[in-house]
């Protein structure tokens, strides 16, 4: 029968009609396609199914990577392409004006697959990260007032507390002499917060002595969503999710919702039992509750829990990152650790309190430059990809519509062109004569244009708080025998944690220095 069927001449007529009508003018684009993008700097080495991925160093070995990565600054300062199989190109651009090309638009976040978006969906569904279109048009306008200076105002009592816990944990490490992790106690305290300004929920994970289930699952999640994104053969949904790594993926995703499914119903319970609240501003998680559209419609159940998966994970995961790089580059930093110190100090003295209070925050200028100067180096997010929907020209090249595009923020943050001596920490970087002449464009770590960050000054000012009450209290240095490991997958953070050792110290007082 099978036999018969291969003599059959009906059948070699149709797939001769389907090469002609589907396959060769699919073959011709193709061609098409490498032909316009060959002018771009590339590798000159093409395999044909894997394309330029086999230059790649392994995926897993993350200075390597980044090495092979800045690499690319040697062959064209401005982008790069990378062919992903013979059948995908993604172009990387880092440079100023070519990023802002692509960050002013409006290009989705493209949702194929193995696309970074595409592979976290099941844990944060279609959250403000990951939608595009009307849906997070609705949802972005929604959500803009929740972080309104009102808003974020009464937070930095949130983050002082916070803060006060972790310190107590770091003098009990302090004082036995040993060196430590701080990105986990980061993690601690950066969900604490997270929780509680957002969805007035306090679980006080700091003085956990036990695993916490849910930090847990966040961590594997995270690994896991990096590990498939360096996995080609898991961006197939069929294969991910019958592999030991899908399975994972999925069991962590389900305690993730049931979490936040538990502090949903618990505020509806509350809003339900005393009414909308009394205070003049809506928090993160009331705003969702009690969102109406036009027609009175309501958020679904499915689209509250998507946004409290998001803002759980980018609310902790970016910032606890960020101070951890922070605290690495200053132990690593004396003169600009004492130079921070001196102005905590100088800010605290005379004080009661060390706390440091909501007008304190602009006054942190040299601590501000340290954080933006870390971002700088070892920004969380370490790119941002969009698709196009028309055709650009980008340095004269016709790049077609359905081309991935990637903002290199690695690479762009350390081009020689924009940034002398690129790999040298330099806070003064951005003091403000010297950040005037710079492109607005050249340093964006929380994104720029319509999709920024909504979360960028609620960010700044709780990294502000976290690292100047660190400084305040300790003097750092780093462990030589735990040097850091960057690794950049979904999440620009030291595989290895960031090992230092904290000695209690005794602020400065101006008057008697001088
Ligand atoms: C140092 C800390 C942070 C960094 C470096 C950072 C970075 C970024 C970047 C680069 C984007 C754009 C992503 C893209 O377009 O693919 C983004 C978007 C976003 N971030 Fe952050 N973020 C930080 C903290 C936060 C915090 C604390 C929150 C929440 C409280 C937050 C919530 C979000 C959300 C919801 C989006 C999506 C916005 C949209 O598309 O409308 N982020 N962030």
């Amino acid at each position: 029968m099978i036999i018969e069927l291969l003599f059959s001449p009906i059948l070699w007529l149709t797939l001769v009609v389907v090469c002609i009508v589907k396959v060769v003018p699919w073959f011709l684009r193709l061609r098409q396609l490498h032909k316009k993008l060959s002018g771009l700097p590339s590798e000159k080495d093409f395999s044909l199914v894997l394309g330029t991925l086999h230059k790649f160093p392994d995926q897993n070995d993350g200075p390597a990577l980044l090495k092979y990565e800045l690499g690319w600054l040697n062959t064209s300062r401005r982008m790069f392409l990378v062919w992903a199989t013979s059948l995908r190109p993604i172009l990387f651009v880092y440079h100023p004006h070519l990023a802002k090309m692509i960050l002013q638009s409006s290009e989705p976040k493209p949702m194929g697959f193995g696309d970074v978006m595409a592979s976290i969906k099941p844990w944060v569904g279609e959250g403000l990260v990951t939608s595009n279109g009307s849906h997070w048009q609705r949802h972005r306008h929604l959500l803009t007032p929740a972080f309104h200076f009102d808003i974020l105002r009464p937070y930095v009592d949130i983050f002082n507390n916070a803060a006060d816990i972790m310190l107590e944990k770091i003098g009990e490490l302090a004082d036995k002499g040993e060196s430590f992790d701080i990105y986990p106690l980061l993690k601690k305290c950066t969900i604490d917060i997270i929780l509680k300004c957002a969805m007035s929920v306090d679980l006080d994970i700091q003085r956990q002595t036990e695993e916490v289930p849910y930090m847990k699952s966040c961590e594997r999640l995270a690994t896991l969503w990096g590990d498939r994104l360096s996995t080609p053969l898991h961006y197939i949904d069929w294969i991910f999710e019958r592999s030991a790594a899908g399975q994972e993926f999925m069991q962590h995703c389900d305690l993730v919702h049931t979490f936040a499914e538990n502090i949903i119903n618990k505020r509806r319970q509350t809003l339900e039992k005393e009414g909308p609240p009394k205070k003049r501003y809506l928090d993160f998680v009331d705003i969702l509750l009690t969102a109406k559209d036009e027609s009175g419609q309501g958020l679904s159940a499915t689209d509250i829990r998507s946004e409290v998966d998001t803002f759980l994970f980018a609310g902790h995961e970016t910032s606890s990152t960020a101070t951890s790089w922070l605290l690495h580059l200053l132990s690593e930093n004396q003169d600009c650790q004492e130079r921070a110190q001196q102005e905590v100090d100088n800010i605290l003295n005379g004080r009661d309190s060390t706390d440091i209070a909501w007008s304190d925050l602009p006054k942190l200028e040299y601590v501000s430059c340290c954080i933006k100067e870390t971002l700088r180096l070892y920004p969380p997010a370490p790119g941002i990809v969009r698709i196009l929907t028309k055709d650009v020209t980008m340095d004269g090249v016709e790049v077609p519509s359905g081309t991935r595009v990637g903002v290199l923020l690695i690479l762009m943050h350390r081009n020689p062109e924009i940034f002398p001596d690129p790999d040298q920490f330099q806070p003064d970087r951005f003091t403000k004569a010297n950040s005037q002449a710079r492109d607005p464009f050249a340093f964006a770590p929380f994104s720029a244009g319509p999709r920024n960050c909504i979360g960028q000054n609620f960010a700044n000012n709780e990294m502000k708080v976290l690292a100047s009450k660190i400084l305040h209290k300790f003097h750092l240095t780093g462990d030589p025998a735990r040097p850091v490991r960057p690794i950049s997958k979904a999440i620009f953070h030291s595989e290895s944690g960031v090992w230092l050792f904290a000695k209690r110290r005794t602020p400065s007082h101006p008057a008697a220095d001088s």
